[in-house]
């Protein structure tokens, strides 16, 4: 028998959840299908167990930097407690509360591997074999998010690497770890690995953090080798095999490095390669692409839109907070259009996910933190921005200077001329990470430079930056 919903959700990470519930808040019955946890990559192998593995490292650090608490550091981190408290951050793996979680806000859930079969209905195949089939009157949203990618290398797939799950999930730390890439996950995992007393070589092909402003590669670089990493820029493996001292890349130019374990970090794929997008004239494998209402960009949604994409799977913003932004306004939209509502679609309206393409923040918890939003300079640039950048040494900030002795660490600022706007702004230093909501208001709100001399930072933290930057930049004109 057929079981009818307004709306099913594929994927019950962050992203199908809120798209579940905000749909549902709006009166929608709404079914959720997850073949694994839920809660999704982020709550049980991403965001959360790497965040519980760099703290203990980032309070420790954080001590030893203040003399007279650096004093009372007399050792290293006991890497059984830290992966002890990790474990219960990821709740060993099981996902009863946010079961819980799913049945109070009143959303039903079907465990399996659920694939579309056609315009609006989904099969779902449990662990057992047995199948459930769904129907929508409203839609469908693909929730289902990404995984790692492994690179086409001889020999890698063999020796059994890690990916992302198997260094955020591992139960001991191995004495050597070769990292391949120089992204987010190469630069967190180094920072957590080097700290738990792996030695830790990571192999970045085009160095580190591209994409953000250079400074943040460059000084997070020099934080890792300070703390023991080897960084080997411009390296990539050509082949890998696993030889009694371990995993043996070969780097092809003569050098290789042996390491216990090797972890590959070069980004992700889609997880669309089955889930029965040709049965409605979709190809499997590829990234969903989708306009601001997260409707998916398609001839089966032309004249009688019902599907969207929602997340990791629409590679517009690999990050779980903007994901849930999406998944937010994909709920409210699929409501919206289901009982005739008028649609706010225009930018920064509440069926949208402008700020995609305006207003990412992302925060990088390497040691020194990386926090970023909106454009780079370069970015700025490549988009005809008439752009002025003002830096400041965030460690001349009084605040920073208590903080930790010697506080190394840059701000930046990318400012749009002609509008008076801040487009881009990046904070590179220890305990950043909660400065950068500040940036994101000003990004998102337009705010004029010349109003935001009256946002006074309180003193003496480390939002002074944000004064200096001013000053730097200059008083405006009467
Ligand atoms: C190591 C690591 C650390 C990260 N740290 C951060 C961080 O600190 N901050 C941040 O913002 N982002 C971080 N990210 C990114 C973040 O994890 C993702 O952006 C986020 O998980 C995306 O959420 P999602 O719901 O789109 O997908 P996912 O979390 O991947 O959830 C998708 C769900 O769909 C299910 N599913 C897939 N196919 C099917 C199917 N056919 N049927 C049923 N269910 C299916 C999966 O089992 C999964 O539960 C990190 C990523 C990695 C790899
Ligand atoms: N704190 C956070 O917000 C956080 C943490 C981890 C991951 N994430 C998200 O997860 C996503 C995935 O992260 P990621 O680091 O895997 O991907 P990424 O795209 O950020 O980085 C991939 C890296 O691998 C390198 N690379 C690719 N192919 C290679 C090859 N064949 N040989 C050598 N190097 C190669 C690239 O040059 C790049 O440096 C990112 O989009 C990120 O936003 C976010």
């Amino acid at each position: 028998m057929t079981r009818t919903y307004d709306l099913i959700v594929l994927g019950a990470g962050p992203v199908g959840e809120n798209v579940a519930d905000y749909a549902h808040q709006r009166g929608l019955s709404v079914v959720i299908v997850e073949s694994e946890l839920v809660g999704g990559e982020c709550s049980y192998w991403a965001c959360i167990p790497s965040k519980a593995m760099l703290r203990p490292a980032q309070a420790l650090e954080g001590a030893r930097r203040v003399a007279g608490a650096a004093e009372a550091v007399t050792g290293s981190l006991d890497a059984p407690a830290v992966l002890k408290r990790r474990d219960s951050f990821v709740h060993d793996w099981d996902d009863s509360s946010q079961v819980e979680w799913l049945q109070g806000a009143g959303i039903d859930l079907v465990r399996g591997h659920g694939r579309i079969t056609g315009r609006r209905t989904v099969t779902v195949t449990g662990s057992d074999g047995e199948t459930v089939e769904l129907s929508a009157t409203a839609a469908v949203a693909v929730c289902t998010g990404s995984a790692a990618l492994l690179p086409d290398i001889p020999g890698l797939a063999e020796v059994d690497p890690w990916e992302s799950r198997e260094a955020t999930g591992a139960k001991s730390v191995p004495a050597s770890l070769a990292i391949v890439g120089g992204g987010v996950v190469a630069v967190e995992m180094a920072t957590a690995y080097a700290a738990l007393d792996s030695q830790v070589t990571l192999l970045a092909r085009s160095g580190l953090l591209g994409g953000m402003e250079p400074f943040a590669g460059e000084l997070v670089g020099e934080q890792l080798e300070r703390s023991g990493v080897r960084i080997r820029r411009g390296a990539s493996p050509i082949g890998a095999k696993r030889g009694a001292d371990g995993v043996v890349l070969d780097l092809g130019d003569g050098e290789s490095v042996t390491a216990t374990e090797v972890l590959v970090a070069t980004g992700r794929r889609p997880r669309t390669d089955d889930l029965g997008l040709d049965s409605v004239g979709l190809p499997a494998g590829k990234w969903l692409d989708v306009d601001d209402t997260l409707l998916v960009r398609a001839e089966t949604n032309e004249g009688d839109p019902w599907l969207y994409a929602v997340g990791d799977v629409n590679h517009r913003a690999l990050l779980t907070h903007q994901g849930k932004y999406q998944g937010r306004a994909a709920g409210e939209v699929i409501a919206a259009r289901a009982q005739q509502r008028a649609v706010d679609d225009g930018p920064w309206g509440l069926h949208v996910a402008t700020a995609d393409s305006a207003a990412v923040p992302q925060v990088t918890f390497a040691d020194p933190e990386v926090a970023s939003v909106g454009l780079t300079e370069r970015a700025a640039r490549d988009r005809g921005i008439d752009v002025r950048v003002v830096d400041y040494e965030i460690g001349s900030v009084a605040g920073a200077s208590l903080l930790a002795d010697g506080y190394a660490g840059r701000a930046r600022l990318v400012v749009d001329r002609q509008r008076d706007v801040i487009v881009g702004a990046t904070f590179v230093g220890q305990d950043v990470a909660e400065l950068l909501h500040s940036a994101t208001i000003a990004v998102v709100g337009e705010v004029p430079l010349r109003r935001l001399w009256h946002a006074v930072p309180s003193y003496p933290t480390i939002s002074e930056v944000w004064l200096r930057l001013l000053e730097t930049y200059g008083r405006p004109e009467e």
